[in-house]
């Protein structure tokens, strides 16, 4: 016998989580649980405000006639909202045991303020030193003077870096100006430096900064492609799709010989520990970019190792189905 249980949660995020200028105060989103005879099967449907085209009420709209279907015994494709087509094939594939429970739970340190925080938490990362800094969000100046105190205060760390297409051409050069030659092979990437496709691809030929894809991943005329300059792509699997998609994008740039970078919406710790899993499996050589659980004051149903968040189980989610 098949059943459907489909929760409403909310958990209050960090005071200054400013996503495309707008407060995120707190965190929405349905988790759904699949229970087949003895097998279940959990999933994660969190539309991310400001990157999501879908809203949180249409996601939900389209979980409950899946669901319903799905108990019912009928194979009803996935929803085309890619956080619900995401959750749903999560779901299905923990039910058919097709998710491997290996996960990696490295995930490259985000640091959107302070370089010294950023630092100290490097010292202690076993291993490949990864970190990933937001830029754009002050002077581009500014931005280069981190990124060369980093990149010279631990000469094995190399740094991931996110312009979220903040910057003009001239202020895309402003900033690599200021970035030591030395040290720009250590920037493993920068994602989305420009506004247009174009601008950031520019930017990469006239500086030898590498560039990655990932909100270009959205466009409807995007392609896999190997092009000069462009090292990988970073795929938010909550924004993308089911997992079959998800594993067609890592598949079309491990084919061009890009690097997939598993990432995060800034899910719950349920969807972020799946994403570690998702990490593991399809990306094995690569560091997930999933450090946003901090982002949040507490964790959902199941636990990233050596958070100390408080942990929400299901009595205190709000129950829909
Ligand atoms: O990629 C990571 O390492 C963490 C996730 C991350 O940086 C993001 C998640 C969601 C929205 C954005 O603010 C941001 C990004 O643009 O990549
Ligand atoms: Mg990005």
């Amino acid at each position: 016998m098949r059943c459907v249980q489909l929760y409403r949660w909310q958990i209050p995020m960090d005071a200054g989580v400013v996503l495309r200028e707008r407060r995120l105060k707190t965190r929405d989103g349905l988790v759904v649980r699949l229970t087949e005879g003895e097998r279940e099967g959990w999933g994660e449907i969190s539309p991310l405000p400001g990157f999501s085209l879908e809203t949180l009420e249409m996601a939900q709209h389209a979980a409950i006639d899946w669901l319903q279907a799905w108990r019912q015994g009928s194979a009803l494709p996935l929803p085309a909202l890619p956080s619900v087509a995401f959750g749903l094939s999560c779901a299905l594939a923990e039910l058919a045991d097709e998710l491997p429970q290996a996960a990696d739970y490295r995930a490259a340190p985000l640091c959107t303020g302070d370089p010294d925080d950023l630092v100290l938490r490097l010292a202690d990362m076993p291993g490949e030193k990864v970190a990933k800094v937001k830029v754009g969000l002050y002077e581009a100046v500014r931005d280069g003077m981190v990124v060369n105190l980093l990149l010279e205060a631990i000469p094995d760390l190399h740094l991931r870096l996110d312009a979220n297409r903040a910057w003009t051409p001239l202020k895309a050069q402003q900033f690599a100006r200021y970035v030591n030659p030395d040290y720009r092979s250590r920037i493993a990437f920068l994602e989305e430096p420009c506004k247009t496709r174009d601008d950031s691809r520019a930017f990469a030929r006239e500086t030898g900064i590498a560039i990655a894809w990932d909100e270009s991943l959205r466009d409807a005329d995007f392609a896999f492609v190997a092009e000069p300059g462009v090292k990988a792509v970073v795929i938010k699997p909550t924004l993308t799709g089911s997992l079959e998609k998800v594993k067609a994008q890592v598949a079309a740039a491990h084919q061009l010989g890009l690097t997939a970078v598993i990432s995060s919406s800034i899910e719950s710790s349920l969807g972020l520990t799946q994403l570690a899993r998702i990490a593991a499996w399809l990306t094995p050589d690569t560091i997930p970019g999933l450090d946003t659980l901090n982002l949040m004051q507490a964790q959902l149903l199941r636990c990233w190792p050596g958070s100390e968040l408080p942990c929400l189980d299901s009595t205190m989610l709000e129950p829909l189905l």
